[in-house]
């Protein structure tokens, strides 16, 4: 047995599945997951020592590489004064003021310590200063585990092939609405019957729990014009796409302006956090200003507030959304002309520092339909291939994968290497 298989057996016993979040179980590919170790740069390392050039870079938050030297400084630095004091810091407003000075749509925010906290509480905010209780989703976004967004969900729950969690009674679930991504008919049919009764819409601008699918010309700004029809709240759900697309976030290069935006993984530097914030006039009706309760023990923590600011500081720097996003279209079009060169058939979405590809006769795939019917057996030949060659890509043919600054020309090149020899190998079985 390896050591992953000895720790993975272990944790069985004391951890359901032995994991402490489903993805990570390797039920979307098979096999063992594994155990990591240490992580440097654009390399992971398991409990075996075996290492990996890392595409998942914790789902998003690593854009700098692992263990980057300004982070780790900051976090030292900052815990040697004091971990938590559940008080205010110089730091938390500092983070605000960064966060509403990078995007105009924000004009105040409120730190939490999860995407899940972010999108449940902006959620609960929409209903407040709605007062409405329906809210629509799109079929195969993903938006954390908070009750009302556990219905027709992505990531973990379509890689699991069950959708809708148990434990959510019908009448939580029967406020939360679902339409088509990128399919704004869909949309106009729902409005069109129940329009003045929803809350808020809320997506992810690029669709990364259903592997990678961007939106259509017109998608976005369409969704902000039946918003604006109909007195409902735009909650643009940045936690994946946030400072990792660009620094405007997916909503700035795309062009369109939420009510509310929640962020999540870059922004903690690879601690836990999370942010909601929008425009004033909603934002006001949170608490203490307003009536709308939410609160966190541990939200703004200082060390967290400190990993978050020397990341973003570091994304500041010229250049810097441009080399990532050359590097992920390097990645992506590698994978595809490999598959080409092997006759097998393969798509490729990417965008900013994130990508997907889809083992499928599609041009493009730009619907959730559409990731369904890809070949889920090429894609776990494909996955173990690359892992045994040390590439570590998503473990579900339902997330996207992730780039990060620290990828150089030869990681790259190796990526693309090892991918063009997986490919070979699974076409000469075919
Ligand atoms: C778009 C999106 N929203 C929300 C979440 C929830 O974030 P967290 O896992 O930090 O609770 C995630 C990821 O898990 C996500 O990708
Ligand atoms: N798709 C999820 C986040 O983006 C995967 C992370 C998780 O749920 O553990």
């Amino acid at each position: 047995m390896t050591r992953s298989q000895e720790l993975f057996e272990q944790a069985k016993n004391t951890i359901p599945g032995g994991v402490n979040s489903p993805v990570r179980a390797f039920n979307g590919v098979g096999g063992t997951p594994r155990f990591i170790q240490k992580a440097d740069g654009a390399y992971i390392t398991d409990a075996d020592g075996q290492q990996y050039i890392d595409y998942v870079g914790s789902w998003g938050p690593m854009i700098l590489g692992h263990n980057h030297p300004s982070i780790l400084d900051a976090v030292v630095k900052t815990a040697a004064n004091g971990l938590s004091f559940g008080a205010p810091t110089e730091l938390e407003v500092e983070m605000a003021e960064k966060v509403c000075n990078w995007l105009p749509a924000v004009e105040q925010v409120r730190m939490v310590s999860s995407g899940t906290e972010a999108t449940m509480s902006a959620i609960r905010l929409a209903r407040g200063y709605t007062k409405r209780d329906k809210i629509l989703k799109f079929e195969g976004c993903y938006h954390g585990h908070a009750d009302c967004l556990l219905v027709k969900a992505g990531s973990g729950l379509l890689t699991f092939g069950q959708p809708n969690s148990p434990g959510i009674p019908e009448d939580f679930a029967k406020h939360t609405l679902t339409a088509v991504y990128n399919d704004l008919d869909s949309v106009k049919a729902i409005f069109d019957e129940l329009g003045s009764e929803i809350a808020c819409i809320i997506l992810e601008p690029v669709a990364g729990n259903m592997n990678c699918i961007p939106p259509v010309e017109g998608f976005l700004e369409g969704l902000r014009e039946i918003c604006d029809q109909n007195g409902t709240v735009l909650i643009i759900d940045e936690v994946m796409t946030g400072f990792r697309v660009a620094k405007g976030c997916a909503h700035g290069y795309y062009g369109v302006t939420p009510d509310l935006v929640t962020l999540g993984k870059v922004i903690g530097g690879g601690m836990p956090v999370g942010a909601f914030g929008g425009k004033k006039e909603i934002m006001a009706h949170i608490s203490p200003v307003g009536g709308v309760y939410q609160a966190g023990t541990l939200s703004g923590n200082p060390v967290a507030m400190a990993a978050g600011l020397a990341q973003l500081a570091e994304l500041e720097k010229d250049g810097v959304y441009e080399s990532l996003s050359a590097k992920t279209e390097q990645v992506a079009k590698g994978f595809k002309a490999a598959a080409d060169k092997h006759g097998i058939p393969m798509s490729i979405n990417y965008v900013g520092g994130m990508f997907g590809f889809f083992f499928t006769e599609l041009e493009t795939v730009t619907r959730f339909d559409q990731v369904t019917e890809c070949c889920m057996d090429t894609f776990k030949a494909f996955y173990h291939g690359m892992l045994e060659a040390g590439v570590y890509l998503a473990p579900s043919a339902f997330e996207a994968s992730f780039l990060s600054l620290a990828h150089s020309d030869e990681d790259i090149a190796r990526t693309i290497e090892t991918a063009d020899k997986v490919l070979a190998e699974i076409a000469a079985k075919r």
